[in-house]
């Protein structure tokens, strides 16, 4: 692979994300607060280690995000009809970027927490814990309230 190939390489991944941020407002929200977590770490006084865990939150939202909007752009490509598979598919794929964005709010309650407001990481550790919890106990909601539903609406029918 000659030189030249290599910087097409790099011009068509870097279009690519140029191309994704043009689309997608949330990953321009997810780029802006990437970009100010890292300027504020710089000003405080955090470890090496710190900073990493700091920088693959942010990147990994991001990372995310694109193979979100992969995911997306493919489906519609695919079809553009309403399909309950491909609402699941983007909704398991939103449903990725959520995830990684509620490790890195974790990730910032420990580091930006303990530099700017020198809170313990109980804080983060009671977030982690209502994460995991809140999950299913919606699931749980949800379902309950769709069988309140149905048989509210089969009582109607008598
Ligand atoms: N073809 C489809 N069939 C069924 N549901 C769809 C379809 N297209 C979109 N949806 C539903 O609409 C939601 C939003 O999809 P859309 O492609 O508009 O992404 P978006 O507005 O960019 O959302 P995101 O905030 O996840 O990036 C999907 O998560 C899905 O629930």
């Amino acid at each position: 692979m000659g030189s030249s190939n290599i910087l097409k390489s790099f011009l068509h991944a870097f279009e690519g994300i140029e191309e994704a941020l043009r689309a997608q407002r949330n990953l321009k929200i997810h780029f802006a607060v990437a970009f100010v977590v890292i300027v504020v770490s710089y000003f405080l006084n955090i470890s090496a280690e710190e900073f990493l865990w700091l920088s693959f939150a942010v990147f990994s939202v991001i990372g995310m995000e694109l193979i979100n909007t992969l995911v997306e752009a493919l489906m519609d490509v695919y079809d553009k009809s309403f399909d309950p598979a491909i609402k699941f598919v983007k909704d398991v794929s939103a449903g990725i970027v959520l995830w990684y964005s509620l490790f890195a709010t974790i990730v910032g309650l420990v580091v930006l927490g303990k530099a700017l407001f020198h809170w313990t990481f109980n804080l983060a550790r009671g977030f982690t814990m209502i994460y995991l919890t809140v999950f299913p106990m919606l699931i749980l909601i949800r379902r309950l309230a769709s069988f309140v539903k149905r048989k509210g609406k089969n009582s109607y029918r008598g």
